[in-house]
């Protein structure tokens, strides 16, 4: 396999801490699609392109698993999540989880949603220099609780915030262990705590029902009559919490970015968002908002929220004729596939409509565009993830408008997942 080792030891990680898609976007046009590097003394692999995407993503019911290259990045915070099961176990969870995704369960999700939008999004106070970021981000965990667990748990649901803000904080640090007051150490807190919150509250809710994805999960039955363990449902609903509220958080303030930067795609959508006649539309409304649609996939391309997917060979697999041994961390960049000029004109623009019906550059390749991976992993949230993120822009369109704060140029910061440096300032005004 071409490309290289590293210096000893610690190999290629001051780069990839860096600056990852251009640590991988190099080493691509370097070595092309599949290589080598050395990720903290892990001999690792590089697998971009739509092929060599397809072949690793397709062949994680055999070759690759996910579980154990999601860990070394997540550390212990989101242990036995979805993404961390692995062949038949995955396969059994994931069947069961399904059923906290149908259209019916995703539908009282969003009144869920818009119960948290319409007190949250009032409260954005119009000034020349609003963080955009934290704002969002304030917004989304409070609805992410709010669809996860229902309401009325009052000082309790602030309680979960603040612990899970501690474990996403500690799935992206760079010291990785524990010493008093160190970020790790607040995580593995913050992890213990969430375990004792949902598992005191589990049989209550498994008895209760209700509508909230909490219930849902701890009631969800396979055709043997089995369901999820108590213990199961506190690891799936750490790690779902993580799952939608981190993704989501990022691609809205991405969404935000470019329409401050393209104040006439702003206009656009926010004119479509008005004729809707509605503040609170359902799935089939939402629908309705082509243009946001194609903001929200340009933005999911130029960005995505999870712009690598580590994967670990379980045997020695082929992957474009490159033999991986086994044990190797192969990573699949969504980034990269995303700015390959073989699928996408103009690759680094702007420009929602490559996504129009007349061009779908998206389709130049199965694997060309991958923001919610591929194959058995593939997102399960896609569909509620896709309608929460045009229900919060739908209702942000309406009410308020918007331009890059004076003097401000957006920048990445690459730290676990990517946030904004400056917390994304914008001029926001009252529509
Ligand atoms: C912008 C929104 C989102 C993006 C970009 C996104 C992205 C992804 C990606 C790339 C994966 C696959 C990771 C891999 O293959 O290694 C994934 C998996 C997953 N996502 Fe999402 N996601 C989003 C929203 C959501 C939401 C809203 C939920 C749940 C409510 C969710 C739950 C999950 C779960 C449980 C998995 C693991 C699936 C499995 O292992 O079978 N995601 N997501």
């Amino acid at each position: 396999m071409p490309g290289s080792a590293g210096p000893p030891i610690i190999g290629h990680t001051a780069q990839l801490l860096t600056n990852p898609p251009r640590f991988y976007m190099d080493r691509y046009r370097r070595y092309g699609p599949v290589s080598r590097f050395t990720l903290v003394g892990h001999p690792s692999a590089l697998a971009v392109g739509g092929d060599a995407a397809k072949a690793v993503l397709g062949g994680r019911d055999r070759f690759f698993a996910s579980g154990r290259a999601w860990s070394l990045w997540g550390g212990p915070f989101f242990a036995r999540g979805l993404l961390m099961l692995d062949f038949e176990e995955h396969l059994a969870h994931r069947a069961l989880m399904e059923q906290a995704f149908t259209r019916d369960r995703i539908g009282g999700y969003l009144d869920q949603l818009y119960t948290v939008l319409a007190e949250d999004l009032a409260d954005w106070k119009p000034s020349p220099w609003f963080r955009a970021q934290s704002a969002v981000r304030a917004t989304m965990l409070r609805a992410s609780v709010r669809v996860f667990m229902g309401g009325g748990l009052g000082a309790e649901a602030a309680e979960i915030e603040r612990a899970f803000l501690r474990c996403v904080a500690a799935a992206g640090a760079t010291l990785r262990f524990e010493y008093p007051g160190g970020t790790w150490s607040r995580g593995m807190a913050g992890r213990r705590r969430l375990e004792e919150l949902f598992a005191d509250r589990t049989p209550v809710v498994r008895a209760r029902g209700g509508s909230d994805l909490f219930a849902v999960l701890s009631r969800a039955t396979g055709r043997d009559g089995q369901g999820f363990s108590d213990e199961d449902v506190v690891n799936h609903m750490v790690f779902l919490m993580f799952a939608a509220f981190d993704p989501v958080s990022i691609n809205l303030v991405t969404m935000i970015r470019y329409l401050a930067e393209h104040p006439a795609w702003q206009e656009r959508c926010r004119e479509e968002s008005f004729t809707l006649r509605t503040d609170r539309p359902g799935a089939a409304e939402l629908g309705r908002l082509a243009a946001l649609e194609l903001v929200m996939k340009e933005s999911l391309r130029l960005l995505p929220p999870v712009y690598a997917l580590p994967n670990t060979a379980v045997e020695d697999a082929d992957v474009l004729g490159y033999e991986i041994p086994a044990g190797t961390v192969t990573v699949v960049s969504p980034f990269v596939n995303h700015r390959l000029p073989e699928y996408w004109s103009d690759p680094d623009a702007f420009d929602p409509e490559r996504f129009a019906p007349h061009r779908r550059e998206d389709q130049s390749h199965e694997y060309a565009w991958i923001p919610f991976g591929g194959g058995v992993h593939k997102c399960i949230g896609l569909h509620y993830g896709t309608l929460q993120m045009k229900a919060v822009m739908h209702q942000v369109l309406r009410r308020y408008r918007w331009r890059l704060a004076e003097g401000h140029a957006p920048e990445v910061l690459w730290r676990g997942f990517a946030r904004m440096r400056d917390g994304l300032p914008i001029e926001l005004a009252r529509v």
